[in-house]
């Protein structure tokens, strides 16, 4: 048996109520334990890591590339985070507030996930529930109790939802990010657009505020936090022939960040080479002003939707 049967079986044995898409979904496992689910529908591939809910590749087979970005550095391992696709940030982004010794973007994303439920949808589409299991490194983060759902459903577009519930008996602030790592042909030939006229957080200028006028294009280290913007981004990326089309909800924030040589070659999980050019981040979040407060019984959720457009 290989270690994708086994897998299967063990899940199989764990979820026996879950109604699965047996043909469009393959459970596997690495050495290092870390569980994925890989997926093949009638349009597109994708690959989840269970740890951190994290969306690693997704491929509509429309398009000719992927259109996440993963590190071919990335280190697969329980505890940290991988490099590349979606990373989830939460129930902070950026650095703790007030204890810089936790770590950056929140816990979700190193903190495993339980599969709720695989299905496949009347239009060919799967899609995937995913729950954050407690555990000791969690509860020590965040001792309020809550219910963090992830929903992912993969077709010709990508939806994701994360539904926070607060289960406290008091309101609890938090940040969040779908911190999604985009496939561009070169982050020097692409734009940027839906952000004109939007106020930003300079994170490489302490937190500078400034006003975007125009598109965003690239030619050197970026990191600016978006605020006060509900609308769609488009990266435009003529070499790639596409618009990639980002519509979300429940979020009031956009990050754009690209690391450029020097900073990519100091991370110990980017390559050496100039693979960092085939990236950029446009992160759909809740930061700085715009922390999400939720009442004690209540539920907020970000969602996002991704879309390729040829041009
Ligand atoms: O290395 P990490 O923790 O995944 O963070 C990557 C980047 O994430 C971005 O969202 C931040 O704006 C950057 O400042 C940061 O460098």
């Amino acid at each position: 048996m290989d270690t994708s049967q086994s897998a299967t079986k063990e899940y199989e044995s764990k979820y026996p109520s879950s109604h699965v898409a047996e043909d469009q979904v393959r459970f596997t496992k690495d050495e290092a334990g870390l569980d994925y689910i890989e997926i093949e529908n009638r349009h597109a591939t994708a690959k989840l890591a269970l740890q951190g809910a994290h969306l690693m590749h997704w491929h509509p087979k429309h398009t000719a590339q992927p259109v996440l970005w993963m590190s071919e550095q990335s280190r697969f391992e329980p505890g940290r985070s991988i490099r590349g696709g979606i990373p989830l940030c939460w129930p902070w982004f950026g650095a703790h507030p007030t204890d810089s010794s936790l770590c950056m973007h929140g816990f979700a994303r190193v903190t495993p996930f339980s599969v709720i439920d695989i299905g496949q949808m009347y239009n060919g589409n799967t899609r995937v529930i995913l729950q954050m299991k407690q555990t000791e490194n969690s509860q020590r983060q965040l001792s309020y109790p809550y219910t963090l759902t992830m929903t992912i459903e993969i077709g010709a577009t990508l939806s994701i939802k994360l539904s926070t519930t607060n289960r406290a008996t008091q309101p609890f602030f938090m940040g969040e990010a779908f911190h999604t790592y985009f496939n561009v042909s070169d982050v020097e030939k692409v734009s940027v657009s839906g952000l004109d006229n939007t106020e930003y957080a300079d994170k490489l200028l302490d937190y500078w505020r400034g006003t975007q006028e125009g598109d965003l294009t690239f030619n050197q280290e970026f990191d600016r936090v978006y605020v006060s913007t509900k609308t769609a981004v488009k990266i435009h990326d003529p070499a790639f022939n596409r618009d990639i089309v980002i519509n979300k909800k429940g979020s009031s924030t956009t990050v754009v960040w690209t690391p450029w040589q020097k900073k990519a070659h100091q991370m110990a999980d980017m390559a050496k080479d100039d693979s960092w050019r085939k990236m950029l981040c446009v992160e759909t979040a809740n930061a700085m002003e715009n922390l999400v407060m939720i009442n004690p019984g209540y539920t907020h959720i970000l969602a996002v939707e991704y879309s390729v457009e040829s041009v």
